[in-house]
């Protein structure tokens, strides 16, 4: 089997390294294409995978082909490939909001896979909701997963919509972790710590209290009220965010992603 992944970015490029090193793939079996001279020279000296500029010297080989520009490039990308697309390959979508409607009627093919990864693929540690088209088989979408839990878990939506909503929590959603942590140290270094003892405290508490999570039942409410002594300092901050309605304006964030996505497929 034959993996083609066109978009040698910071999504497709985190995909490929993990497919080859899967054991369903061997690293001779992983073809990379960019549009990007300079993309394709560093690629090249690497010599990960094998490295192409033309889709007429790679496409019509791969059994899959993951698509990893971003949706404003998907137009362009789709009219080259089309002539060179056969009804028997699968494309694997991870480009925000473009549904698979889109991708079928663009590239005049049936087996699309829509997914949505996040960032943290990149360490092993993703996130990938999925959806198939009804043409995929089941073997084929066990063979998709497979390699696309090689970046992490994955689970199965049950509808489109959930892609677009789970881009508003698990795709975008490393971003807000990083919004708090770089709110968090700059609190810190306005207290006084070194830049180097303020990324310390922030991340071995964010690395700590997410380990704490995982390893109970217990909801983030539940640990919120461990950490906060009654009259305490920790309620003092919980307070704040009240009062200041952090909780809602999270709530809308995530929210202005997942609409920001549906408005994409619909471009
Ligand atoms: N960055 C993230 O955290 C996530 C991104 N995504 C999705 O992944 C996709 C890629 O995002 P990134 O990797 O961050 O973007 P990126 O900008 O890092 O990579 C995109 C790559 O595609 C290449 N490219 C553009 N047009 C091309 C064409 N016609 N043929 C071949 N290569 C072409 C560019 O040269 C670039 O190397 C986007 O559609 C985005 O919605 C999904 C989940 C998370
Ligand atoms: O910001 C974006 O559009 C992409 C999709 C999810 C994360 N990055």
């Amino acid at each position: 089997m034959k993996v083609l992944v066109i978009g040698a970015g910071n999504m497709g490029l985190t995909y490929a390294k993990a497919m080859s090193r899967s054991k369903q793939l061997k690293k001779r079996n992983v073809m990379i294409l960019d549009s990007s001279p300079e993309k394709i020279l560093s690629l090249k000296k690497n010599s990960q995978f094998d490295v192409f500029e033309n889709l007429e010297d790679c496409l019509p080989q791969a059994d899959l082909v993951f698509i990893a520009v971003k949706p404003y490039h998907s137009n362009d990308l789709f009219t080259k490939m089309r002539p060179l697309l056969n009804k028997g390959q699968i494309a694997i979508s991870i480009m925000a909001g473009v549904t698979i409607k889109t991708i079928q009627n663009a590239l005049g093919i049936e087996k699309v896979v829509r997914a949505m990864p996040n960032l943290p693929a990149q360490v092993g540690k993703g996130l990938t909701s999925f959806i198939p088209s009804g043409e995929v088989s089941r073997i084929e979408l066990l063979t998709v997963q497979n390699l696309l839990d090689t970046t992490g878990k994955s689970i199965r939506v049950s509808s489109e919509n959930y892609i677009d909503a789970s881009t508003g929590i698990s795709g975008s959603g490393p971003a807000y972790v990083f919004y708090f942590m770089q709110s968090m140290m700059e609190a810190a270094l306005k207290m006084g710590f070194s830049a180097n003892d303020s990324k310390v405290l922030v991340s071995q508490t964010f690395e700590g209290a997410v380990e704490l999570f995982n390893q109970s039942d217990l909801s983030p409410l539940s640990w919120m009220d461990k950490v906060a002594s009654k009259g305490g300092t920790t309620r003092a901050a919980l307070d704040s965010m009240e009062n200041n309605n952090v909780d809602e304006l999270i709530k809308e964030a995530a929210y202005a992603a997942f609409d920001r996505a549906v408005e994409l497929g619909k471009q």
